[in-house]
């Protein structure tokens, strides 16, 4: 095609004083125009060229139309195809746009601003058809890579493609990371996988937990002591810092450490130095810090718990953890993954998760994410027998009340349109009056429009012709949309 055309066009059919006339028609239009006189001499140009639309006689000797089109849907099925016919055969006009053969039809004698109009709506077409088989090539590259398990995570959402992205991103550098995201969400998992991930992974991962560690033993703990340093330090003692030389430091829970122990920490992170309790010695290491908190760590610097200094040290990148109940399907698979994990561990027959079981911990907000998640499904194998984990073993474990277990099972969460390896189409309502309803109720008109053909063609009992004549447009109009929606 060349570069300032609007698109190609190719017409067939037997009649060289029709192909001449065609031409002639769309001279206007700006189109690379190309013409056979039969459907072998279209499918050759075909296979030479890039053709946006083509227009077919239906009856020609040897190959007819019908068939002709048939093999251009099936080989190239982003042309849109339109049947030129001199009689009045809309049954089968109507079964070759049923079948996906046909776009549109044009009846010979034509006439020309109609032809003209037919053209720049499948022109129009067309380019939508391009847009969207390049973004279903690049949803579906994209789908491809995505990961289904990361080390020792599950779940293939799409916020945790994120995580897993920057987690192998990051692992690389020496750069300190900031871990944050809610309880039980998988912090640890993160600092684990990050370290096993990076060139440090021969050498340890140490892990601290500032919440755990009472406030007066946690220098200690870090730098360690001589001996004497204070009372009860019989011996010398190693801190974390000399044990994750030439590896990396895990400080979970970093807004619960003693305000005035940050700064010593904040020194530590700048100079890679320390002193031990109770000693004046300085000693030097080479340590990666990843750091984590469930706090808000704006709102953490604002209540004074967390230096504000200390955070920019800390946070050169940060990875935040989604909540479980914003990742898609994620719930599902873990439960799965836990429960034959846990069968496997108390030597129980379960074989899997009823549909009430699924449906209540895909609705459930499990406000404990993963952890809560485990530990339900542990105690749930722990305290029945299989072969099946039911929703009523779930609620029994959650203390759920009656209400509670209403509300969730009535619960709609959103549709996510990329599932497997299908596109799903986003779900429309089915009738005008589940439009109509409050400020809620104000849709595109697209949807508007899709209900209303749907409504019409269910009122008339699947009947096409009788619906369109309702809805006073043409069938292949109709066909044509119905179509649309199903690619
Ligand atoms: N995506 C996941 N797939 C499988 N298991 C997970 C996942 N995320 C977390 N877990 C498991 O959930 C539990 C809690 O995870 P983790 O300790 O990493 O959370 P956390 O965010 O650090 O929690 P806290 O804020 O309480 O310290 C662990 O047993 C962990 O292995």
């Amino acid at each position: 095609m060349n570069s300032d055309s609007k698109g190609s066009i190719l017409f067939v059919d037997d009649e060289i004083n029709i192909l001449d006339a065609l031409t002639r028609s769309v001279r206007g239009l700006n189109l690379e125009v190309h013409s056979a006189n039969s459907a072998k001499a279209g499918i050759a140009i075909l296979e030479q060229k890039d053709i946006d639309i083509v227009i077919s006689d239906k009856n020609m000797p040897g190959m007819g139309g019908n068939e002709f089109l048939q093999e251009v849907a099936r080989r190239w099925p982003e042309t849109v195809r339109i049947m030129l016919t001199a009689y009045t055969e809309l049954d089968a006009v109507m079964d070759a746009i049923n079948t996906g053969r046909v776009w549109s039809f044009m009846q010979k004698p034509w006439n020309n601003d109609e032809l003209i109009i037919t053209i720049q709506q499948a022109i129009n077409y067309s380019e939508i058809l391009a847009e969207r088989s390049l973004l279903r090539r690049t949803l579906e590259q994209w789908q491809s890579r995505r990961k289904h398990n990361f080390m020792n995570f599950i779940g293939q959402s799409t916020p945790m493609q994120f995580v897993y992205d920057s987690v192998e991103r990051c692992a690389q550098s020496h750069a300190s990371v900031f871990i944050t995201g809610p309880s039980g969400a998988g912090k640890e998992l993160v600092a684990d996988a990050i370290h096993k991930l990076s060139p440090r992974k021969n050498m340890t991962l140490v892990s601290l937990n500032c919440a755990a560690i009472p406030r007066e033993l946690m220098e200690s703990e870090i730098f360690g002591h001589v001996k004497g340093a204070f009372s009860g330090a019989a011996s010398n003692r190693e801190g974390a810092a000399q044990r994750a030389d030439k590896g990396t430091l895990f400080l979970d829970e970093i807004g619960e450490m003693d305000i005035t122990l940050q700064a010593k920490i904040l020194r530590f992170v700048q100079t890679g130095t320390f002193q031990k309790v109770g000693s004046n010695k300085v000693e030097k290491v080479d340590i990666r810090f990843l750091s984590a908190t469930n706090r808000e760590p704006y709102e953490a610097i604002e209540k004074g718990l967390l230096r504000e200094d200390l955070y920019y040290r800390l946070n050169v990148i940060s990875i935040n953890l989604p909540p479980l109940n914003e990742r898609e399907q994620d719930s599902i698979q873990i439960a799965h993954f836990f429960l034959q994990h846990f069968s496997e561990l108390e030597n129980k027959i379960f074989v899997g998760l009823s549909s009430d079981a699924q449906k209540l911990i895909q609705n459930y907000d499990w406000p404990g994410n993963v952890r809560q998640l485990e530990n339900t499904i542990h105690s749930a194998i722990v305290m029945s027998e299989g072969p099946l984990l039911t929703a009523k073993i779930i609620i029994r474990q959650l203390r759920l009340s009656d209400q509670k277990v209403h509300e969730i099972n009535n619960k709609k969460k959103p549709v996510h349109v990329m599932q497997g390896s299908a596109l799903n189409l986003p779900a429309v309502p089915h009738t005008l009056d589940e439009l109509f309803t409050g400020i809620e109720g104000v849709r595109s008109l697209a949807e508007v429009e899709r209900a209303a053909i749907e409504h019409a063609i269910a009122a008339c009992d699947d009947n096409v012709v009788k619906a369109a004549g309702l809805l006073e447009v043409s069938p292949s109009t109709l066909y044509r949309k119905v179509q649309q929606w199903q690619d």
